[in-house]
């Protein structure tokens, strides 16, 4: 289903009910793209500097009042951490008018508990990520099934001004993208910030390291979607026999990088699974 993002989003209202980091990314990108204008969005946060720097960003109004965030909006977007859930459903229990649409990103957040907390059908659940902010975000979202076709209509404008966005066939693929998408970009500043230290520690000045390491990530992603082969074609062709990739890539295989990905990948999910049951806090993951 696709539509004119422009028509679609033409006149609705957008509250933002926590306006942090995802807020803020998402309520950019969609006036980054020219997809609303400010008037058509407002901000709920009871954070008084958050609210003054968006005021002052963005040009958002922006409220400390949630209920009063909420008056009017076509969709409202949940972008608060999940350890604040509770307080807003205890704000907005019952306060939705029938046709709004509420729009999730709160990671682990079910729509059965959405929608019993907020007494209201129209639940999308999605999970986007920081890039987001620039357009290249990736999305996934999985609508309850109250929401009409003119709801997802909504969302997926919403959700495709931020980059990609793919609307997946169950919720368990929202918990498996929180582990992969959602988090991802976590990952891969890891590996930029410790490919630059290693730079560093060659001899680099910070500067240079850090320009090298960018433009290798940025062209090695481009490269492998422009060429469509398999990464591991792709990482045979930097091969040499008995050269300098084929001594690096043995120490990755011996530290086990590709477990450690792996497990790294499966704790997110796990830990996604374990906020959908409340547990707020976390731990080492076992096992
Ligand atoms: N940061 C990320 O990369 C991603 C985060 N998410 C999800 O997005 C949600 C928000 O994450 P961030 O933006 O990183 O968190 P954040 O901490 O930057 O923003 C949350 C905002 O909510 C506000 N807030 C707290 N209590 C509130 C209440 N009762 N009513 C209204 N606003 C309230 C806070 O003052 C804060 O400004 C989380 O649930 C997270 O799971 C999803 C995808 C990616
Ligand atoms: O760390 C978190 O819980 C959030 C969800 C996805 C990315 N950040």
């Amino acid at each position: 289903m696709r539509s004119d993002r422009h028509a679609v989003l033409r006149d609705k209202r957008i509250a933002f009910i926590g306006c942090g980091v995802m807020g803020e990314a998402m309520a950019s990108a969609l006036l980054r793209a020219e997809l609303v204008s400010v008037h058509q969005l407002t901000g709920g946060e009871p954070n008084p500097k958050r609210r003054s720097e968006l005021q002052a960003k963005l040009g958002l109004k922006m409220t400390a009042d949630n209920r009063e965030a909420i008056q009017g909006a076509d969709l409202v977007v949940l972008a608060v951490k999940p350890q604040s859930l509770d307080a807003v459903i205890r704000d907005l229990a019952g306060q939705l008018a029938p046709g709004q649409v509420v729009l999730s990103i709160i990671a682990g957040a079910t729509i059965e508990r959405l929608s019993r907390g907020l007494q209201h059908a129209l639940i999308v659940r999605s999970m986007p990520n920081t890039p987001a902010q620039i357009g290249f975000g990736a999305t996934t979202w999985y609508p309850a099934p109250a929401v009409d076709e003119a709801g997802q209509g909504l969302v997926e404008a919403v959700l495709e001004s931020m980059g990609l966005a793919i609307r997946v066939d169950s919720e368990d693929a929202i918990d498996m993208a929180t582990a992969l998408s959602g988090t991802g970009p976590a990952y891969v500043f890891l590996i930029m910030e410790a490919l630059i230290d290693a730079g560093v520690h060659l001899g680099f000045p910070r500067a240079i390291a850090e320009q090298l390491v960018q433009q290798t990530l940025l062209g090695s992603v481009l490269y492998a979607r422009e060429s469509g082969r398999h990464p591991a074609e792709l990482r045979n062709m930097v091969t040499t026999p008995g050269g300098t990739s084929a001594a690096a890539l043995y120490e990755m295989e011996k530290g086990g990088l590709r477990t450690v990905i792996a497990r790294a990948v499966w704790a997110a999910y796990r830990r996604a699974r374990e906020l959908g049951e409340g547990k707020t806090n976390g731990g080492p993951a076992e096992g």
